[in-house]
């Protein structure tokens, strides 16, 4: 049977953990007429932690709006397990806005997936502090804007993005975007702010990370995908990757080999984002791939 991506919902819960949770919202969901299609849940530890839940259901069924679904949910059962949850119908495709500098790899990745059809997302514009990739941006059909950024003018810049972005994005994603954010800025978008850093984080933070482990004489070079907080690079983990590297090796070619890790762990996670698959666990993520 074709489950069709449009006719389906998912259901995300973090809750401190006891028994009767799963049974609670598949029965719930099972009398409002939900056909439970994918499940995945994990506990945080075996003793008072906190336990994660990702539901998908199909929705043609449903003997309630989407309004009303999420409303009872709340009251009949989240309020019971005193849940953070989150109900989201597939029907409502999210909105990503890409913030850019000069690179276009991590880019062209997402703008070439995106028109296959294999990111379920809107990507309203493009948003970039250098002109260079407008021509690359409108290829793909996309709205492209200029908004210089310089140590000078970042309180005019944010708040221009700002602006750009209010009701047209529901998520971010920096993508080789070279300055940065203010903590103001990111407090709009909490924990909706996607990065890609070109290290195998904690390691080699700020500017330049491949130009430090070359200095370093690493064996390995690695890509991470992270929330954005206003702690630069700190922000929760979502995806990594790495490749291994030799002395001989030049800066050029682990840049080059870096590029590639870059380009799928940033896909990786922003479908992920985009499929509702990433719960966060403090300064952590759970991510039900
Ligand atoms: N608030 C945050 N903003 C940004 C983050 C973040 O984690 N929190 N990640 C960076 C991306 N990045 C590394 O992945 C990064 C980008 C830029 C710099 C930096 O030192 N930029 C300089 C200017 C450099 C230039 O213009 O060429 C600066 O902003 O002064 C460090 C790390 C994106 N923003």
């Amino acid at each position: 049977m074709t489950i069709q991506p449009e006719t389906t919902a998912r259901l995300l819960i973090t809750c401190p953990d006891r028994p009767g949770i799963v049974s609670a919202v598949t029965t719930f969901l099972y009398h409002h007429g939900a056909n439970v299609t994918e499940l995945d849940q994990h506990s945080s530890d075996a003793h008072g932690g906190r336990f994660f839940l990702r539901l998908e259901f199909q929705t043609p069924a449903l003997d309630l709006s989407s309004e009303a679904m999420s409303r009872a949910f709340g009251e009949v059962v989240g309020e019971r397990f005193a849940m953070d949850w989150r109900m989201n119908f597939a029907a409502n495709r999210p909105r990503m806005v890409l913030l850019v500098s000069k690179h276009d790899h991590a880019l062209l990745e997402l703008l070439w997936r995106w028109s296959r059809g294999e990111l379920r997302v809107d990507i309203p514009l493009v948003i970039s502090n250098h002109p260079d990739l407008r021509g690359a941006v409108e290829g793909f059909g996309v709205r492209f804007e200029h908004v210089p950024f310089t140590q000078d003018t970042q309180v005019a810049a944010e708040a221009r993005i700002l602006e750009l972005c209010r009701d047209s994005a529901d998520f971010l994603v920096l993508a080789r975007f070279m300055r940065i954010l203010s903590p103001d800025l990111v407090a709009q978008y909490p924990h909706r702010i996607i990065n890609i850093h070109h290290s195998f984080l904690p390691a080699f933070v700020g500017a330049d990370p491949y130009q430090q482990a070359y200095v370093k004489g690493v064996k390995i070079i690695g890509a991470t995908a992270h929330y954005v907080t206003a702690e630069l690079d700190q922000g929760p983990i979502i995806e990594q990757d790495v490749a291994r590297v030799s002395h001989r090796m030049s800066i050029e070619e682990l840049k080059r080999l870096g590029r590639d890790l870059e380009r799928q762990v940033l896909a990786r996670a922003v479908r992920w984002q985009v499929e509702d698959r990433i719960l966060l666990d403090g300064s952590k993520t759970v991510v039900f791939s």
